[in-house]
């Protein structure tokens, strides 16, 4: 009987080895509560129960032993003894994490299979119980054919357990087992699982059930699109009183001004820059409001990061990874923060395409357009089943967005940007019921962003854009618009919008949106005040001027429009802060551009050919 001299910790990521190998060795190897800590083997001396050291090596987590990546191809090499310079290891302790023991007896299965002297630690003992979760390690230890041994390596529970049992299987002999695949592991390991829990709490119970029904391999998918349509149908149905009702108080307030002041620049510029200007930005406050009630909502539940969890399959048939999914979800707030976001992401490609196309998730500066257009052109009816048709078109319009990004992601991981997927595991968070309080907070931190946009960027901008529609004055008889100093300088750009639908209001209101997309709304509203013929025309709401004024084909046009383009002169900045350059803000505020162009004519002309 030869001395062991070497025993090998192995097991997913996230499982513990790293804390049991400090505990057991005394050494003070980085931990950390997500997986991928440790990328190297890392060795240390560890004194068995009879006073005789053995080399204990800590090794990277790993899902499986065929793999691609770098760290787990050190665990495969080293527990299969194909590195030459180094001996197999006569021991290994198979590291689970008992809270999630289905997820990891799959890679177990594998290693015990091997037919090597083998040991389970079964850690986070303490984190099952506490959700409620007992697990019978006898039961356990039975199924799986070696010794389990229940550990918590962070209050060194369990240590000299281990180190017994591993000084004990290093005189006992295994025998090679037949390897099954690997959706015979997953069943078997469910099965194993299921017949190792002694008791479980119905709160334990009722959460592995939401598990199987959300992440469910296609009825999840179906949940998380249905839901995502029901919040759109909320945007518009919930909204409505209270956009009518602040839309009412801006009527009100334009005409409060009007009577109570003598006409003049002074009056002119209070009804039509300041209120109908950006009060027209300001009533979608509502809509804001209840589209991020929703988000933050599925996030405080950890709803959130099991959407990552179900998109990140779809992500890799692009090229992507779920680790994506965090920074794209962020774009759809503002691209600015999903861009930093993307610093997460390891792989440089990975990362440069998540930023390509972070500006193609609909932010939240894009609603307010999208409502407005929506408002006008869309009637509030029903399609049956009590879908309203107003939100489907909103739905329709975020869809449109990401099949771009995730068309444009095709694209850019075969050109540009060309590489593989990287897997992506995530552990998932428990359910929770969101805490009212921390949810007000967040609503009012996003409320206070679009505010403070509204008195700040987009004050500014409408009011430069109505000094330049209001000056030079016209002559009597002339338009204002077309006069004014801005009726001029867009006249160019109309040329150039011209074939698409656009006319000259919407190419007026293209330039300024680059500061802050909600401008659009405002520059829109501001023209069509400092235009209107008479003070009844003036006070008519934006909506009702852009359904007189527009052909439905311009309309949907512009929406297609701000599905791709223009995007802020922030994101552009940002964007060049974190690619270092100039490079790739210019390449994609290139592709976006030709792209908002290219779809906004496709609809015009679709549109005029059916007839609409
Ligand atoms: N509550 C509790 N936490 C633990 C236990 N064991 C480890 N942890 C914690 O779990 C996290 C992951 O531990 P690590 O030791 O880094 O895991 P690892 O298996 O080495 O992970 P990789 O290096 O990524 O493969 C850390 O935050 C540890 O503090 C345990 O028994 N109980
Ligand atoms: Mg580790």
């Amino acid at each position: 009987m030869k001395a062991a001299r070497v025993a090998a910790l192995v097991g997913n990521p996230n499982a513990g080895k790293s804390a049991l190998f400090n505990a057991l060795t005394g050494a003070r190897q980085k931990i950390a509560n997500y997986p991928g800590v440790t990328v190297e083997r890392k060795a240390g001396r560890l004194a068995l129960p009879s006073g005789e050291p053995i080399e204990l090596i800590d090794l990277p987590g790993a899902y499986s032993f065929d793999t691609t990546s770098p760290d787990e191809e050190v665990t495969r090499k080293v527990v299969q003894g194909e590195f030459s310079s180094e001996a197999i290891p006569d021991v290994l302790v198979i590291v689970l994490d008992a809270a999630n023991l289905e997820q990891h007896l799959v890679f177990a299965q594998e290693v015990i299979a091997l037919g090597r002297p083998t040991v389970a630690a079964l850690n986070m003992v303490d984190l099952a119980e506490r959700d409620g979760l007992v697990i019978d390690p006898a039961a356990l230890a039975q199924s799986l054919g070696v010794p389990v041994v229940p550990t918590v390596a962070v209050r060194r529970r369990g240590l000299a357990e281990l180190a017994a049992a591993i000084a004990e299987a290093r005189d006992g002999t295994a025998h090679p087992r037949p390897q099954v695949t690997l959706p015979e592991r997953r069943l078997l390991a469910e099965n194993i699982a299921k017949g190792a829990v002694l008791s479980e709490t119905a709160q334990h119970r009722l959460h592995a059930g939401l598990d199987k029904v959300l992440l469910h391999p296609w009825l999840g998918p179906v949940i998380l699109f249905g839901l995502l349509f029901v919040v759109f149908q909320a945007v518009f149905a919930w909204a409505t009183p209270f956009a009518d009702a602040l839309e009412g108080v801006l009527v009100l307030a334009s005409d409060g001004v009007r009577s109570a002041m003598p006409a003049g620049f002074v009056r002119d510029f209070i009804t039509e820059g300041v209120l109908a200007g950006v009060g027209s930005v300001v009533v979608f406050l509502p809509q804001i409001i209840i589209l991020f009630a929703f988000i933050l909502t599925m996030e405080a539940t950890g709803y959130m990061a099991r959407a990552a969890y179900l998109m990140d399959r779809m992500m890799q048939g692009v090229g992507l990874s779920g680790r994506s999914f965090i920074p794209l979800l962020s774009s759809f707030a503002c691209a600015i923060p999903g861009i930093m976001a993307t610093r997460s992401i390891a792989d440089p490609k990975d990362r440069l395409t998540t930023i390509l196309i972070a500006p193609l998730m609909t932010c939240s500066a894009r609603l307010p357009v999208y409502a407005v257009i929506i408002a006008a052109f869309i009637p509030a009816t029903t399609v049956g089943a009590g879908i309203g048709l107003q939100g489907l078109v909103l739905f329709a319009l975020y869809v449109a967005g990401i099949l771009g990004a995730m068309a444009v992601a095709l694209v850019l991981r075969r050109s540009v940007a060309k590489g593989d997927a990287s897997g992506f595991i995530m552990e998932l968070p428990r359910y929770q019921m969101p805490q009212l309080k921390d949810l007000a907070i967040g609503l009012w931190q996003r409320a206070w962003v679009f505010l403070r946009r509204a008195g700040t960027i987009i004050f500014t901008v409408t009011v430069v854009l109505w000094l330049l529609l209001t000056f030079p004055r016209a002559a009597p008889g002339e338009s204002q618009v077309e006069a004014s100093a801005a009726g001029q300088l867009s006249k160019g750009l109309a040329v150039i919008v011209e074939p698409i639908g656009f006319n000259r209001e919407i190419a007026l209101a293209i330039i300024p949106a680059m500061a802050a997309r909600e401008v659009a709304v405002a520059s829109l509203a501001t023209t069509y005040a400092v235009d209107a013929p008479d003070e009844e025309a003036a006070a008519a709401g934006l909506a009702s001027q852009l359904s007189s004024r527009w052909s439905l084909p311009t309309a949907l046009a512009f929406l297609a429009w701000f599905v791709f383009a223009p995007q802020c002169l922030s994101t552009i900045a940002v964007t060049r802060r974190e690619t270092n350059g100039w490079k790739w803000p210019a390449f994609m505020l290139a592709y976006l551009f030709a792209l908002a162009y290219i779809f906004a004519g496709l609809t015009y002309w679709i549109a005029v050919a059916v007839g609409l």
